[in-house]
């Protein structure tokens, strides 16, 4: 893949004098005019429509908006699956699902899908969202707090959740096999309020401000259509989606993510994640499921258990990432070893319950992040957990494991899901598609 250099990101200044509530169908009509899918976005040195953008290497570096930078920190938007999958994970997340709101129409939606298009694809290239950014009279296309940021990785990822393919909007034929809402699983106890949602964006980029601008114009350019139905901030990846990238770790301060799916290993995508030739709608081939799982962490509980019962909850050593049974964080966990006629790797151990050689072969790809909710107001507990997102061929891979983690982790006692969702996230977009064309047809 090819590194484009984007110029620096254009001034948006002029000060608007009138913000009237029409504010968004303005901008919104604006934009359509201005760029349409498959045009140029304006002000880019780079047309949208074929030209290969930029390579999809992130190297979890924070953007310092410097010129030099930024060639190098934009992932290719175009491709033949969508990024922010398969592509490196950066550090930092915002997350959002929305709903229709009443009286949005079918024309409306497929409006704003080829709007956000547009808008995603500028943003990725570190742009404004476009739009003729001198009209003292309307409010700025773009909200401007990414200005002289630099690109930063962003990836704008987006999915369709299963009520999307109800009466409204005349997509029942096309709803892919497998989205419907996952089933009550083991210990469950989901907030509705955070949970499920018509649609889901998720925006990551190494700098937190560039991926809340993205989620904050793709809610703006939807007024009157959507209306945001929860909204996570994941501040530290809990994965690794790259060799190349070193396993983080998530806030029980173990590495998480040594055995993920590589991205870059194209046959274990094709048999884990993409959704392949098996699915009757074509359009969604190539896309992939997304479960996203708010999982809260009981920190304080955790704190204050010892050493020996952390490592033994998960299987592994806590300073070296290394299976029990191992001495280096890419050993093979042994979970046939047993010592005193007790498993090493102990029977509820979550690598054991987790792991594909003990779940007929069964894997997903994750991808998940560190998120905090503050403090506990009735407790003073500090409260946080692991916003778990993964990748998959269907969702069934995630609620195979999650019936058996649900029943039987050692994590259990010190971990409570709280929020879920699941979307079928479209496949990538050729040279001048939009995500309109590609859902309706
Ligand atoms: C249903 C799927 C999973 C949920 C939910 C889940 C929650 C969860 N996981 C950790 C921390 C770790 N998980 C690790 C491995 C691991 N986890 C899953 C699946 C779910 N985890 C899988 C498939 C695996 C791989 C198992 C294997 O093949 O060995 C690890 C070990 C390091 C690693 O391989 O990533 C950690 C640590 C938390 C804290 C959590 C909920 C809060
Ligand atoms: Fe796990």
């Amino acid at each position: 893949m090819t590194d484009s250099t984007p110029d620096s990101a254009p001034d948006i200044t002029p000060e608007p004098d009138a913000r009237r509530p029409e504010q968004a169908a303005v901008s919104r009509r604006r934009l359509l005019g201005a760029v349409g899918a498959g045009a140029a976005v304006a002000g880019a040195a780079v047309g949208v429509g074929g030209t290969v953008l930029a390579g999809g290497g992130s190297s979890g570096s924070g953007g310092d908006g410097s010129g030099g930078a930024a060639g190098s920190q934009v992932v290719a938007f175009r491709d033949g699956h969508q990024a922010g999958i398969a592509t490196p994970s950066q550090d930092r997340l915002c997350f959002a699902a929305f709903d229709a709101v009443p009286g949005a129409t079918r024309a409306d939606l497929a409006d704003l899908l080829k709007t956000w298009t547009a808008a995603a694809e500028a943003m990725t290239l570190g742009r404004p969202v476009p739009g003729d950014a001198g009209d003292l009279n309307t409010p700025p296309d773009d909200t401007g707090e990414a200005v002289g940021l630099a690109p930063g990785h962003l990836t704008v990822t987006i999915g369709y959740g299963p009520s999307l393919f109800d009466g409204r909007f005349g997509l029942a034929a096309r709803r892919p096999s497998a989205l419907r809402t996952l089933p009550r699983l083991p210990r469950d106890e989901l907030d509705p309020a955070g949970s499920g949602g018509d649609l889901c964006v998720q925006a990551c980029a190494d700098d937190p401000q560039v991926a809340f601008h993205a989620v904050r114009n793709l809610r703006r350019l939807a007024f009157g259509t959507l209306a945001p139905r929860w909204m996570e901030l994941g501040f530290g990846r809990t994965s690794s989606t790259s060799p190349q990238q070193a396993t983080p770790r998530n806030l029980l301060g173990f590495k998480d993510g040594t055995r993920n799916i590589d991205g870059t290993d194209a046959s274990m995508m094709a048999e884990h994640v993409w959704i392949g030739d098996e699915e009757p709608q074509r359009w969604a081939r190539g896309g992939s499921y997304l479960v996203s799982r708010k999982i809260q962490m009981r920190l304080e509980q955790w704190d204050r258990d010892r050493l020996g019962d952390q490592q033994d909850v998960f299987g592994r050593f806590k300073s070296s990432g290394a299976p029990l049974t191992g001495k280096t964080e890419s050993d093979t966990p042994d979970f046939h070893a047993r010592s005193g006629g007790q498993y090493v790797i102990p029977a509820d151990a979550h690598i054991r319950l987790a792991a594909h050689e003990n779940n007929n072969g069964l894997r997903i790809l994750r991808r998940g992040y560190s998120y905090t909710d503050g403090i506990d107001p009735e407790t003073g507990d500090l409260l946080g957990g692991l916003f778990f997102v993964a990748f998959m061929k269907s969702p069934e891979q995630f609620v195979t494991l999650q019936r058996v983690l649900g029943a039987h982790d050692a994590l259990n006692e010190y971990i409570q899901h709280v929020g879920s969702g699941v979307f079928v996230a479209p496949p990538g977009l050729a040279a001048g598609q939009d995500w309109s064309g590609q859902l309706f047809g």
